[in-house]
């Protein structure tokens, strides 16, 4: 069924069991890697928390997870690239660290909070994302564990939001073209 939310429409995209599927196989993989490792999952708000919450549910290894929220530098001028993450209280280093995203769409967010963790000199750094959109990619950045690549078209569900609305419904939709 179409979802309507204040000016677009979203049609079903990928369902809640295929999403399960997946983020089980990308937690086994993490099971996998990081036996005996304690890895730091590290979840980036807002969009990261259903996704977090599965793939940590799915680790049967040790393992500690925490938030940041990166003060935004969207919208703001074009020299205002400063990222300031707020709630980075853990130490991080010489620990594993798993940046956990939702989405990488352009990657400008990610390509600027990078720097930021690798100067807390982590033992390891690797990226799990929901999401990526290869083709509307902008900066360096790649996922180590990614669920989907996705065409570039706007998708909404599972975290991701319009105009801040969507983020619970438990499956993924796609903005309907015209
Ligand atoms: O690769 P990029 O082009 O940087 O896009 C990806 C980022 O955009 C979204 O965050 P947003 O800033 O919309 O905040 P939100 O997580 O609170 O929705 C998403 O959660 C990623 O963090
Ligand atoms: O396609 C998207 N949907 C929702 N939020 C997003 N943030 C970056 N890309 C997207």
């Amino acid at each position: 069924m179409d979802i309507h939310i204040i000016d677009k429409t979203f049609v079903p995209f990928i369902s809640a069991a295929k999403i399960n599927e997946r983020v089980s196989e990308l937690a086994a993989t993490i099971n996998r890697d990081y036996a005996g490792k304690k890895p730091l999952v590290i979840g980036i708000l807002n969009g990261s928390f259903i996704f977090a919450a599965d793939l940590f549910r799915l680790l049967t290894i040790e393992a500690e997870i925490s938030f940041i929220k990166l003060a935004s530098y969207k919208g703001t001028s074009s020299t205002g690239n400063v990222v300031t993450a707020i709630g980075m209280e853990e130490n991080l280093k010489d620990r594993h660290v798993i940046i956990v995203e939702d989405i990488i769409d352009t990657g400008k967010t990610l390509h600027a909070f990078m720097p930021e963790i690798m100067n807390r000199q982590p033992a390891s750094v690797k990226i799990a994302t929901f999401l990526s959109k290869p083709d509307a990619l902008k900066y360096d950045v790649k996922a180590d564990y990614c669920a989907f690549e996705i065409e570039n078209k706007f998708v909404l569900g599972y975290g991701m939001d319009y105009d801040g609305l969507g983020r619970n419904i438990p499956e993924l939709y796609v903005l309907k073209e015209n």
